[in-house]
């Protein structure tokens, strides 16, 4: 669904150059869940912007759903936001109009469907699970169901990509976690592709893969490094089940091994290890371990 390659963005401003995406490399399956972390300033954002057609990228490769965003016109970048993305905003005044109701919000983007727009944007509101609230002005709804609400838009366009700055960023943990569960969903019903901007560990956990963004680059060292050690010692203290380690593997099949890895195999500084495939699996091995059954 997204193929970046050695993306870069530079914002000018008038005395001053800032290099937000440095040549980013990112690969997002269709049908993938997945969230972006990073620092303040490590690019999230800008890289959503230009997942989003929102703003458009320096130099480098962008393709999403298989067209090439570097040589969008400007009308085909308009079409592009019309059809196949959708956004979530932390800062909801971005999404929602306070004094409508919950139902009348959706029917916002909708007004082009003429009859069908009322009926469409309670299917919408049913999919978010606040049907029942639809009479509701913004201001007698929670955070969360605000937030809902907010998902619920994103979805009026039937985007194939769904891209969420920190979609969880004002609320509590439990709203939160019932947010994601909403993106769980819609992703697999929907088989949608979802994008998510996150500082939120607990968010982070449950999504099918992390990527770091350091820099202005993709960077596996930071997932492992940091995130996913402070992520092991949370799970040990909360005796959660222990989440998947992924490295980044690149286009011409070069594999980061983690560098606790190498060291637990005595393999720090060699250049070379030993390579099996079996049972599905790919094995590293020491170069110079003995082969079973050898003297
Ligand atoms: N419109 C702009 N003009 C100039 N510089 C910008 C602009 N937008 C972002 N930047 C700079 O680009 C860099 C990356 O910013 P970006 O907002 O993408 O980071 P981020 O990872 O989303 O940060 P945060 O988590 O704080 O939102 C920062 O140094 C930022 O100051």
């Amino acid at each position: 669904m997204i193929r970046c390659e050695n993306l870069v963005k530079i914002y000018k401003t008038a005395d001053l150059e800032v290099i937000a995406l440095q040549g980013l490399d990112l690969t997002v399956e269709t049908g993938e869940l997945m969230a972006v972390i990073g620092n303040s300033g490590s690019g999230k954002s800008t890289l959503l912007n230009m997942l989003g057609g929102l703003d458009r990228p320096s130099a480098g490769k962008l393709f999403v759903d298989g067209k090439d965003m570097l040589k969008f016109t400007e009308k085909e970048m308009t079409l592009y936001k019309r059809n196949t993305v959708g956004f979530v905003w932390q800062n909801k005044a971005r999404n929602l109009v306070p004094y409508l109701t919950a139902l009348e919000n959706v029917e916002i983007p909708l007004l082009l469907k003429g009859k069908r727009r009322r009926a469409r944007a309670l299917e919408l509101l049913d999919a978010v699970g606040l049907g029942h609230r639809r009479n509701n002005k913004l201001n007698q709804l929670s955070g969360g169901e605000q937030q809902r609400v907010a998902i619920a838009i994103s979805l009026a366009n039937e985007p194939k990509l769904l891209l969420a700055d920190e979609p969880t960023g004002s609320v509590d943990t439990k709203t939160g976690a019932a947010i994601l569960d909403l993106f769980n969903r819609l992703n697999r019903e929907l088989n949608l592709t979802i994008v998510i901007v996150t500082h939120d560990q607990q968010l982070a956990k449950k999504v099918d893969r992390v990527v770091a963004i350091r820099d202005g680059r993709t960077s596996s060292e930071l997932i492992r490094k940091s995130y996913l050690e402070e992520l092991a010692e949370l799970e040990s203290a909360s005796g959660a089940e222990s989440h998947e380690e992924f490295a980044v593997l690149d286009r011409s099949g070069r594999l980061q091994v983690p560098a606790n890895f190498l060291e637990s195999l005595g393999l720090q500084g060699a250049n070379k290890v030993k390579l099996h495939l079996e049972d599905g699996r790919i094995i590293l091995e020491h170069p110079e371990k003995p082969e079973a059954g050898d003297a």
